[in-house]
């Protein structure tokens, strides 16, 4: 066995002297370290159960005087506790081990008192060695029955005294830093008022012990003594208070051993449960994993929570009664004792600062610097230098001056201090960060603006010449005034429907149509038959009935909408579609085939993808499987190690059933883990290649749908403005397939206006004049009449050139099928 590290709580072991101690089954080894268990196994029962033990701690005291275990065990923890170290010295064993006697001893025995009693005798020495230091000294004592406190320093006159004070107690934690609220501390400043508060503590439980049980002691007892230290020669605001706790638990006991019965039963329960949960605790504190919460599954164990282990100073005595029939008993204290010899413990000093002096040193230092301040400048015939706090005028005069520094009506900001310095750099900061909420505030309003502008502009792309006309004629399309580009808004039920414009420009772009100008879709004749009696689906003046719209008036009313551009009312021009519609078109025509690959590919990524997040879930189920299969392999492993390891002849190490089945679980989920991981790996980078081909297609698609576009709706000698629009949209990371040209170009423009509002109402009006200048190219390519002369605002909004008579209005104005239909650029 290794020696025992020393950042490790510190177990001794004590046995209870006896006359039959059972030296055939109990071995103590010569190192007084190493004690070894050799049960014999029953012969009639077929025995699993481990038979052979060895333990090793830091000291093993058999058939030694109380002073010894004082000496021994005690005595350093009670040095370190004055030095301002927290210590912890707990008595653990079974039931009549010797744990009473240990910590307290016999009362009425001064030979024989215990560890609590020499500890007050040797703290009250010690201090009185150390004249340096001023000790207070503060003690309670704490008693947990049944999962319930009673402070033992009540003055407790009666036993209904005792059961009521179980109720007042309650734990509280500051700073990781337990403390039990009510629990009285009396101060004790000589030896002698320190036993007088054990001895009254002792009677206490004894009137407690009257009442609720008659035998031993049936609960955990914590003597705690509070020590505060101050130097008296330094001035300095630190101190330290450090918490002894001096613990005596509760025996274990077998209930079928003791056959306990009523409220011996209840206790004895009571006593089990609370020194399992102080077991599983110590067990988590060895593993750094485990949830420090379960602290507060006792009374016993939250009280003990910043006392074992950690930054305590920690010793444990498991007291062991060595006799045959306690065997059962005495291993189990031995493998507890051999757990908590693997709790960690890394003592620290509690070190406090005192508030109030450090206000007063702090005080006392301030007055010395500025002492030196002014004799410094004295020497250096620096007069005039301030040290006190600037006042609030000064500190005004100061950013005044700054202000002027910025508008640079003032060359220099003159300083004499530090505190100036500091008050300068505060009045710029102060000075920038109101500039900097002024100029957002600007951006802000000016953005509002943009936004507001941008949107009518958009508005008025999508309606072109949709407002009602100057004539007052209900929802008649047209220009405001009459005279300019028609920028204006339509009502919604003007606005079109995709299906109803694409079925229209589908039946534009009829071949035989277009061959023949009176052959006409059937959509195309009821349109136009509807146009004879009321063109454009409006009285075209004000003084006509208005209209009302129906199911064929709803449609005609659609095609003429300007949001796609659909030509209006004279014979000749025709605005292309938008391009959402048209790239509709594109996919069930010319981009058939390659719209149904990408569509194919999407879906088999689709379907991959899905595959993909199944299979992730299934290699975090199995990494989550792992984990936790490790940590109860670990757990049993460390179980395994603290018991003491077990060989077999072939010198390989015995494990049990439980520990084996858990390796060959990790082991299988390993397998299930690597091959999952190992395919979700392979469908990852078959993602990324079917994603390449989904975005290849998606180019494509593009590419094709804008020659398509351009060779339907674009002349030959038009495109370049519209090349430009595609091509700058081509550039766009956040091209969509589905996006229109004309929203992208919108997105574009915003982008621009936004990075320099100024240049707004340039911009708009070089937009505005752009897209005449290509309607003007347009128009001039069609192959209806053309008289420049003659201009036309149709009251869609939209513009055409071309021959219009006035007494013509009775004819339909717009031929969808006709040869003279013309795509429109807008
Ligand atoms: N080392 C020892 N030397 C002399 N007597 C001892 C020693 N250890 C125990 N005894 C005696 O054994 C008896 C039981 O001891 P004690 O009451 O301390 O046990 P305990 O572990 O506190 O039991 P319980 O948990 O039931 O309170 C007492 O009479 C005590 O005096």
């Amino acid at each position: 066995m290794p020696p025992r590290t020393s950042n490790k709580v510190k177990v001794y072991i004590r046995s209870r002297p006896t006359n039959n101690f059972a030296s055939d089954m109990i071995g103590i080894g010569r190192d007084n370290r190493t004690i070894t268990i050799h049960r014999t196994p029953s012969a009639s029962v077929v025995d699993n159960k481990i038979n052979d033990w060895a333990f090793h701690f830091d000291g093993l005291f058999n058939n030694v005087g109380q002073e010894v275990i004082f000496d021994s065990i005690a005595k350093d923890v009670v040095d370190r506790s004055l030095d301002g170290y927290n210590g912890t010295i707990l008595c653990y064993g079974q039931t009549g081990a010797g744990k009473t006697h240990t910590m307290t001893g016999f009362t009425e025995s001064y030979q024989n008192r215990g560890i609590i009693p020499r500890s007050l005798q040797h703290l009250y020495q010690e201090i009185n060695t150390r004249q340096d230091y001023s000790y207070s000294v503060r003690i309670s004592y704490l008693e947990i029955y049944n999962d319930q406190m009673c402070d033992l320093l009540r003055t407790l006159n009666s036993q209904s005294d005792y059961q009521q004070h179980l109720q007042q107690l309650s734990i509280g934690e500051d700073s990781g830093l337990v403390y039990i609220k009510g629990l009285s501390y009396r101060i004790a400043n000589t030896e002698e008022e320190a036993l007088n508060l054990l001895f009254e503590g002792e009677t206490n439980r004894a009137i407690g012990q009257h009442v609720l049980n008659k035998q031993s002691s049936r609960s955990h007892c914590i003597f705690t003594v509070l020590i505060e230290c101050r130097s008296i020669l330094s001035s300095d605001e630190k101190y330290t208070i450090s918490k002894l706790n001096l613990v005596d638990l509760a025996g274990s006991e077998r209930l079928a051993k003791t056959n306990s019965e009523g409220v011996t039963k209840r206790e004895a329960t009571f006593i089990n449960k609370s020194l399992s949960f102080l077991e599983q605790a110590v067990l988590n504190l060895t593993d750094k994993k485990a949830n420090s919460h379960n602290f507060r599954s006792s009374k016993l164990t939250h009280t003990l929570k910043d006392s074992i282990g950690g930054r305590c100073n920690t010793v444990m005595i498991a007291n062991i009664w060595p006799e045959m029939q306690h065997l059962e008993e005495t291993v189990s204290t031995l493998r507890f004792a051999s757990r908590m010899a693997c709790v960690p413990a890394e003592p620290t000093v509690n070190e406090v600062i005192d508030p109030v002096k450090a206000l007063e040193n702090y005080k006392r230092e301030n007055k010395q610097l500025r002492d030196e301040l002014a004799l410094h400048d004295a020497l250096l015939n620096r007069n005039g230098t301030s040290y006190e706090p600037i006042s609030e005028q000064q500190l005004y005069e100061i950013e005044n001056q700054c202000h002027r520094f910025i508008d640079g009506t003032l060359d220099e900001i003159e300083v004499k201090n530090l505190r100036q310095v500091q008050a300068v750099f505060n009045a710029f900061r102060h000075i920038c960060r109101a500039s900097e909420k002024d100029a957002e505030k600007k951006l802000h309003d000016r953005r509002a603006i943009a936004d507001k502008y941008e949107y009518e502009q958009q508005d008025n792309q999508k309606m072109f010449g949709t407002n009602p006309g100057p004539n007052g004629a209900g929802g008649t399309a047209g220009d405001l005034d009459g005279q300019s580009f028609g920028l204006g808004a339509a009502s919604k039920d003007q606005r079109t429907n995709k299906e109803a414009l694409l079925k229209m420009t589908r039946n534009k772009r009829q071949p035989a149509a277009a061959a023949a100008p009176t052959t006409k879709a059937p959509g195309v004749q009821q349109i136009n038959a509807k146009d004879k009696a009321s063109p454009n689906g409006f009285k075209p003046t004000g003084n006509g009935p208005q209209r009302t719209m129906n199911t064929d008036d709803e449609q005609y009313s659609r095609v003429k909408e300007p949001s796609e551009m659909v030509d209006t009312k004279d014979q000749g021009l025709h605005a292309p579609p938008g391009r959402t519609v048209a790239f509709e078109e594109f996919k069930q025509t010319r981009g058939a085939n390659l719209n149904k690959i990408y569509i194919e590919n999407k879906d088999i990524m689709t379907v991959k993808k899905k595959q993909f997040a199944e299979l992730a879930r299934r290699v975090n189920q199995a990494k989550a499987e792992i984990d936790k299969t490790r940590i109860a392999a670990e757990r049993k492993k460390n179980e395994r190690l603290t018991m003491g390891e077990f060989l077999n002849e072939n010198g390989e190490t015995i494990i049990d059933e439980e520990e084996y089945e858990l390796i060959a679980k990790l082991q299988e989920l390993k397998g299930i883990y690597r091959t999952d991981y190992d395919q979700w790996k392979n469908l990852k980078s078959e993602i990324t290649y079917c994603q390449n081909l989904v975005n290849q297609c998606q180019n494509r698609l593009l590419q094709e749908f804008d020659v398509w576009y351009r060779e339907c709706y674009v002349n030959g000698n038009n495109t370049g403005a519209m090349d430009s629009l595609l091509t700058s949209n081509k550039n766009n990371n956040d091209y969509q397939v589905y996006d229109d040209a004309a929203e992208r170009f919108e997105r574009m423009q915003k982008e621009l206006l936004l990075s320099d509002l100024d240049s707004m109402p340039f911009r708009q009006a070089q937009m505005r004049t752009n897209r005449r200048h290509i309607f003007d190219a347009a128009a001039a390519q069609g192959p209806w009449k053309q008289s420049p002369s003659t201009t036309v605002i149709h009251n869609s909004g939209s513009y055409h050139r071309g021959t219009y008579d006035e007494d013509q209005q009775s004819t339909p104005p717009i031929s969808l099928s006709g040869s003279r239909q013309k795509p429109m650029v807008r």
